[in-house]
């Protein structure tokens, strides 16, 4: 009945959380971005190009890496990044856990996004292991491999607003969270199959003076993956209505204010209860360096065919990934 806890960092504006996982004998570190919104554990390669300043995966040095031969893996994102490659089983340990045989998917090929932020060497996939790419056969996730073994069959992201925060395989850290946890079954639909996904029954904008309410039913997903909250058209409209110097901007690709201004919270229901993002958390950052307009951390998920709630959202809370039960957990903190 085994239980881990690793700590993650903020990298600058809270685009991403960084954690170091072990991968091979020896062991390697890598810095990993865990991702609850894809399900490839993927690392840059040694001998990959377009990897120079990255700490990179080298199969050849260790001695438990195995070629899964024939087996190759694509993904591709919102963002039009990408990576590509073949793949290896190798021992994967994350917190103090150890999964022996991980499909490690080694890129050989890398968007420029990836090439251009040496913060990190991959992704660890902790969405559903159905939406996996690798082919001829799909792989598990990390979290899948692990799930037998773990006290209980569920793991909990704690991100934290410019400072460390921590993802705990296999149990609840009652310290961790203030009040209830709020839980929404996940949804089953073929569209958010393979995601994290929950139905949100309703919104409101502002504290306590003036607070619009929406009755809007939001489906979407806890995405650690993606930096920003992605809500339907209506919601973010209705948002940024308080908002005097708010303009959806054309050049910018979404929703611009003064940097000064006074943002109003945004509170969404989770079955019996509601989390709120303080509005601080949703003024993401200046356009361009200097600049006194700013980009919401809220913007449309118009295009993308489903909500997402991103770091913006998910730092606001301790959210519990319960597997075992097939829900989601959130709760204040
Ligand atoms: O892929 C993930 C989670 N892993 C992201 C890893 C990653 C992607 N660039 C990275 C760069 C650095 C580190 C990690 C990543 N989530 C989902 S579910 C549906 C979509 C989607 C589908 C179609 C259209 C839009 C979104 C996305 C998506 O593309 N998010 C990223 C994004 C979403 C919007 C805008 C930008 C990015």
């Amino acid at each position: 009945d085994e239980q881990g806890t690793v700590a993650t960092a903020a990298t600058t504006e809270d685009t991403e959380w960084i954690t170091s996982i072990s991968v091979g004998t020896p062991a390697q570190t890598l810095p990993m971005d865990f991702d609850t919104g894809s399900s490839d554990l993927w690392v840059m390669g040694a001998s990959t190009s377009g990897t120079s300043g990255h700490t990179t995966y080298n199969a050849n040095t260790s001695t438990s890496a195995e070629a899964m031969s024939g087996a190759t893996w694509t993904i591709s994102y919102g963002d039009g990044s990408s990576s590509s490659g073949d793949v290896y089983t190798d021992v994967v340990t994350i917190g103090n856990l150890t999964v022996s045989q991980q499909a490690v998917e080694v890129a050989t090929t890398l968007s420029s996004e990836f090439t251009s932020d040496t913060a990190l060497s991959g992704l660890v996939g902790l969405a559903m292991s159905s939406i996996n790419t690798v082919k001829p056969t799909a792989q598990q996730t990390w979290f899948d491999n692990i799930k037998s073994n773990l006290a209980s069959p569920l793991f909990t992201a704690d991100l934290k607003h410019g400072e460390q925060g921590s993802y705990n395989f296999g149990y609840i850290d009652s310290s961790a969270y203030t009040g209830s946890i709020y839980y929404a079954d996940l949804v089953t639909s073929s569209t958010y199959a393979g995601f994290w996904s929950f139905v949100s029954n309703g919104y409101s904008v502002g504290s306590n003076t003036t607070t619009t309410t929406g009755s809007t039913a939001v489906t979407g997903i806890a995405d650690t993956g993606t930096t920003l909250l992605m809500l339907p058209d209506a919601v973010v409209a209705a948002y940024y209505a308080e908002v005097s110097s708010a303009v959806d901007s054309e050049q910018e690709g979404g929703y611009i204010f003064s940097c000064d201004a006074t943002l109003p919270d945004f509170t969404f229901n989770v079955g019996e209860g509601s989390i709120t993002v303080p509005g601080e958390y949703l003024n993401f950052e200046a356009i361009s360096t200097g600049s006194s307009s700013c980009y919401g951390g809220l913007q449309s998920d118009s295009g993308i065919g489903i909500s997402i709630f991103g770091d913006v959202a998910l730092k606001a809370a301790l959210v519990v990934f319960d597997s075992g039960n097939s829900r989601l957990g959130w709760a204040a903190k």
